[in-house]
């Protein structure tokens, strides 16, 4: 697909260098002060220096669990997007798309013309980012199908399009993967027949050696590895195992079996300087391994997709608690047929997911103490049910019991069909996109001669595509999807030297025109 034309600001602050993008920016915010029951507030307004290194990384991805539903599907729409791939439906002609990518299908509102009309642009075109045509991918799987084979077993992608990717899947063979059983349900031992051997240590060396051979053999200047395998169990998180980086790493040293197989591979990812994101629920991130990503300045995301069901409860919850409603009770059920579902048939793998779908709702219930006494919370229950038939088409039943004036009640139930993986790949696109991206932009305070600092290791602006936000320690977990989202686009809009969009548009709303110059 023909990149897209980029957005200009004409601007006193901002400059389009040769090597990066320099804004000058506004930040404001507001210090509160509780006095009683009264609120002191004092703004405070700072203007900061934005740096964006114009030209995006030749990246790669390198996919823990390649061979699986996501990563299939991811794999096929990189291929079948870059071929411009067509195929016949029974509702007709189809073509290659991007929907349901933030990146690649979305867009924000960057300001209006002189008629007064909004203007929204695609959220790729405010500042360069990694075509998706350009992605490289590789990957580690337990099963050593090639893709193709591991597409036809995962049952996702329509015939058609398996036919047609057919050749290019059947080169791409995941690469052995290292493997605790322990910490999945024991139907995954089934398909386990491509595994590294060796200690722990070892199997860490071979993992950093595979990242170096992909970045080589590709002439890649980044790599992004996305844990897309099955959920896990919680590690435990103990003093002298991983409460430090190096007592994790001596805890790998000596082959403790409480190190989970996700541990390994994102201290793997971290010690060769690459970004890790973990697609699903379990604490892969464990005290040593924040401090680890710290340590070698490289940055972590997690934890769990946020793609259908939890997505929907995000926003929904949101909106009651804004309006004013009082959430009392939510039950979110769904079953699904695929491995993932059969994965989590087991209680310690399950546990883990229940964790990340309930936690979702905690940042909108405490931020109305109106509704909500504090520790008083909507009854809240998770189920997630295994049936073969369905495969990867989740049904999600959810009802939603709210109270209203008057002792009312209002019950929202919702039958929610979420084809899993295909809402999941985009996600996995945008999240390698955004998190290249990241790489790229760094502050500091105006006028300052000190370095331009980047990103916390703790990436949390990508808390939109997540279900569970990683946050630096001791900093507020925002689940509000919009909230998340606007967080995403005013930084874009601060790389090019624009203020957040404030939503007042005054120029409408005033008995008299007072903006014309
Ligand atoms: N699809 C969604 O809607 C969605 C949303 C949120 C989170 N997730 C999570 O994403 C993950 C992947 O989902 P999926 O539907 O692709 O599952 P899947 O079971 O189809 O794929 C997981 C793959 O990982 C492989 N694997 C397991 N352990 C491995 C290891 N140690 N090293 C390398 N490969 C390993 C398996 O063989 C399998 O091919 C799951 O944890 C799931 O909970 C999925
Ligand atoms: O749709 P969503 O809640 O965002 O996420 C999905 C869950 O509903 C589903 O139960 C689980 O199997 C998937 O891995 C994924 O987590």
């Amino acid at each position: 697909m023909a990149p897209r034309k980029q957005v200009q600001v004409q601007s006193p602050d901002v400059e389009y260098g040769e090597e990066a993008i320099l804004a000058r920016v506004q930040y404001e915010t507001a210090l509160c002060q509780r006095d009683g029951d009264a609120v002191v507030v004092t703004p405070k307004r700072r203007r900061l220096e934005v740096r964006t290194v114009r030209r995006p990384h030749r990246v790669g991805a390198m996919l823990v669990g390649w061979g699986g539903n996501n990563g299939t599907t991811l794999t096929a729409a990189l291929l079948a997007n870059r071929a411009g791939l067509r195929w016949e439906t029974r509702e007709g002609e189809r073509r290659a798309d991007w929907l349901g990518s933030l990146t690649q299908s979305a867009t924000l509102k960057l300001g209006m013309d002189a008629e007064g009309r909004d203007v929204w642009v695609p959220l790729n075109t405010m500042v360069p980012m990694v075509d998706p045509d350009d992605l490289e991918v590789d990957g580690w799987d337990i099963s050593g199908l090639n893709l193709e084979d591991a597409a036809r077993r995962n049952r996702v992608l329509d015939v058609e399009v398996q036919r047609a990717l057919a050749a290019q899947l059947r080169e791409l063979k995941p690469r052995p993967a290292a493997f605790n059983a322990a910490f999945v349900a024991a139907n995954q031992q089934e398909r386990a027949d491509n595994l590294l051997a060796g200690t722990t240590a070892q199997q860490l060396q071979r993992l950093r050696e595979d990242i170096r051979d992909f970045k080589q053999r590709k002439a890649l200047d980044m790599v992004v590895v996305v844990w897309t395998a099955n959920t896990e169990r919680f590690s435990e998180v103990r003093p002298g195992l991983n409460d430090t980086a190096d007592n994790l790493l001596a805890a790998i040293d000596r082959g403790d079996a409480e190190v989970s197989s996700s541990t390994l591979y994102a201290v793997a990812s971290v010690l060769e300087g690459c970004t890790f994101i973990n697609g699903s629920p379990q604490n892969t991130f464990v005290p040593g391994c924040v401090e680890l990503a710290q340590r070698h300045g490289t940055h972590i995301v997690g934890d769990d997709l946020k793609t259908g069901q939890t997505k929907l409860k995000s926003v929904l919850v949101d909106f009651l608690v804004g309006a004013g409603i009082k959430p009392t009770s939510i039950v979110s059920y769904n079953h699904l047929g695929n491995n993932d579902g059969r994965n989590l048939s087991a209680p310690h793998t399950f546990q883990s997911k229940e964790i990340s779908k309930r936690n979702v709702v905690d940042d909108v219930v405490e931020s109305n103490s109106l509704l909500y006494a504090p520790g008083e919370h909507p009854d809240h229950v998770v189920v997630i049910k295994y049936v073969p038939y369905v495969g990867d088409s989740k049904r999600a039943m959810d009802e939603y019991t709210s109270e209203l004036l008057f002792g009312g009640r209002h019950t929202l139930a919702i039958h929610n069909t979420c084809e899993d993986s295909l809402l999941a790949a985009p996600l996995l696109l945008d999240l390698v996109v955004l998190a290249e991206f990241c790489s790229r932009v760094s502050f500091r305070a105006h006028g300052s001669q000190e370095d331009f600092v980047p990103f916390h290791s703790v990436l949390g602006l990508l808390s939109y595509l997540v279900k569970a936000p990683l946050v630096p320690k001791d900093t507020p977990v925002v689940n509000s999807l919009f909230r998340q989202r606007a967080c995403i686009e005013n930084v874009l809009r601060a790389c090019v030297g624009l203020a957040p969009d404030s939503n007042l548009l005054l120029e409408h709303k005033l008995s008299t025109d007072i903006f014309s110059d």
